[in-house]
């Protein structure tokens, strides 16, 4: 490809930078994106997609051993090689071919290489076999290219070489046995997954287990792990990491203790994909997250963007993708001179990522939960009602499957009479969510509220209960 100026630039075409370019495009204006690796980037390849691929089978099979009459067709164990292969088929194995066709069936072009910035609007292009191109932008460069996996600074840590994320989900065997090192959303699922391959599972984890969502989520994960055969370590960090003669992995602990596995996941968070995409030509500090506004936009740039992970606004697909609608219609509306709508809720902002971020976590039992929790709430200053129910007692839920635990939590913003957040954690909860996220986003009074009437028997009754508990409206 010979052109070397488009209206927008974008670096790095995961779903968030596909999404951005695609509203770009959709607004009349022409736009590239460089990926450097498949496009589609982690979610495709190396997160969402194949993790939920991974956890799906075993999950499938304990609802099946969770109901009378199917349980007893149960009669084999998990194929786990038939797991890994149908994982294989979600990522296409790991080519993005695919993806490619949606690009150009959008009409976006693509530039295979790594992304540094070089200025104002001026981006070099390298490829793998080291020829370079300089390109430029009309109007905006948008900067998308995600994050990687954080590995903290234990001594022995990276030399031992452990299995981050990618590792993980790509792999094409279940470990004989696996320490993982951190109790948040990778941690968790990925104990559930090669727990129910087999693998004898020790996770360790220094505070509560997933410990940005209602304290109840962690302790009832904690229970369905250990019905899963893994070993806990909580309150503890590692200090030291060796490899041993026969290959295994041994973690030194801060009480003194150690323990052994075959293999080690580092599932200690993210950082920032942005070391090396020339963010000094542009005075911003390498290795940094990008701050925006709620257009997208970089403070004190009229022309840089971001999107997505590399905003440390919301690090899921979803939100990185709705930023992106935002951000590629924003884009465009200022290049036209269109009007911007950029009020809280308007079309060229992401207010969502503050308010109300949905998310779920596939362990067993699934964690959904959407907006503020109660902690979050009240550190907020708001003044809430927390209202609580245990999901089993729902009918529809002892239905679902028999001996149904679970919870629910609605936090209520007692002077506006809505919703801040909600919380489902039991099986099969992650399609309650949506409807609590219309209620979140929407603001839907509570006395509104009870005119949605859940059908029977079904687990949405737990809407009626949290709202008998909460109280019928006052005449
Ligand atoms: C194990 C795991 C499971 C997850 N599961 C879920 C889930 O179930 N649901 C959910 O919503 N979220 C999930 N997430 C989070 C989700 O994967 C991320 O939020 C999402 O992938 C971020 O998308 P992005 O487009 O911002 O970045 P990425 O998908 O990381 O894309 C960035 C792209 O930029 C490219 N790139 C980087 N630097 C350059 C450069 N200089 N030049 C050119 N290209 C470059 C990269 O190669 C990459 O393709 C999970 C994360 C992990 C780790
Ligand atoms: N289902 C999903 O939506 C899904 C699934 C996986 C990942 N994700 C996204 O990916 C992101 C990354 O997930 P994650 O689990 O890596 O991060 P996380 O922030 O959820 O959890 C990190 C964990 O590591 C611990 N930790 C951090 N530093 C440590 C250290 N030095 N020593 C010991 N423990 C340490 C933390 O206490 C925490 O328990 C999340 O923000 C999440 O949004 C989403």
């Amino acid at each position: 490809m010979t052109r070397t100026n488009w209206d927008v630039i974008v670096i790095g075409a995961g779903s968030a930078g596909e999404n951005v370019a695609d509203r770009a495009v959709q607004g009349g204006l022409s736009a590239v994106v460089i990926e450097s690796e498949l496009v589609g980037g982690e979610c495709s390849y190396w997160a969402c997609m194949p993790s939920k691929a991974l956890l799906r089978s075993g999950l499938a099979l304990r609802a099946a051993k969770s109901v009378g009459g199917a349980r007893e067709a149960v009669t084999g164990e998990l194929d786990v090689a038939a797991v890994f292969a149908r994982r294989d088929k979600f990522t296409s194995n790991w080519n993005d071919d695919g993806q490619v066709s949606w690009l150009e069936s959008a009409g976006i072009d693509l530039l295979r290489g790594r992304g540094r910035l070089t200025g104002k609007k001026a981006v070099r292009v390298t490829a793998a076999d080291g020829t370079q191109l300089e390109i430029t932008a009309n109007h905006a460069v948008v900067v998308s290219t995600g994050s990687a996996a954080l590995m903290p600074d234990v001594p022995g840590l990276a030399e031992s070489r452990p299995w981050t994320s990618r590792e993980a989900t790509s792999a094409h065997s279940a470990p004989d046995s696996l320490l993982i090192i951190g109790g948040g959303v990778v941690g968790t699922e990925m104990a559930t997954a090669y727990a129910s391959f087999g693998t004898r599972v020790t996770l360790v984890t220094r505070g509560r287990l997933l410990g940005a969502l209602e304290p109840f989520a962690g302790e009832l994960v904690a229970t369905g792990l250990e019905a899963l055969g893994v070993t806990i370590l909580s309150g503890v960090s590692p200090t030291r990491v060796r490899r041993s003669g026969d290959d295994a992995f041994v973690l030194d602990l801060d009480d003194g203790s150690e323990v052994s596995a075959s293999e080690l996941l580092v599932a200690t968070g993210r950082t920032p994909v942005t070391g090396d995409i020339g963010l000094d030509s542009i005075g911003l500090t390498p290795g940094d997250w990008i701050q925006v506004d709620d257009t997208l936009r970089a403070p004190g740039f009229d022309w840089l963007y971001a999107v997505g992970d590399v905003t440390h606004r919301a690090l899921l697909t979803h939100q990185g993708k709705y930023q992106a609608r935002a951000a590629g219609d924003v884009i465009a509306a200022r290049a036209t001179g269109a009007p911007v709508r950029d009020e809280a809720w308007g079309a060229h902002v992401a207010t969502a990522d503050q308010a109300a971020v949905p998310q779920v976590t596939f362990t067993d039992p699934e964690v959904a939960s959407v907006g503020l929790t109660a902690a979050a709430a009240e550190k907020a200053g708001h003044r809430i009602r927390v209202v609580d129910y245990e999901l089993g007692q729902i009918a529809g839920a002892s239905l679902h499957a028999d001996r149904y635990r679970g919870r629910a939590r609605m936090v209520v913003d007692e002077s506006r009479q809505v919703m801040l957040g909600v919380t489902f954690v039991g099986p099969d909860v992650a399609e309650l969510l949506h409807a609590a996220t219309i209620a979140v986003v929407g603001e839907v009074p509570i006395d509104r509220l009870w005119h949605a009437v859940p059908a029977y028997p079904t687990m949405s009754e737990i809407w009626l209960r949290l709202l008998e508990e909460y109280g019928r409206p006052s005449a």
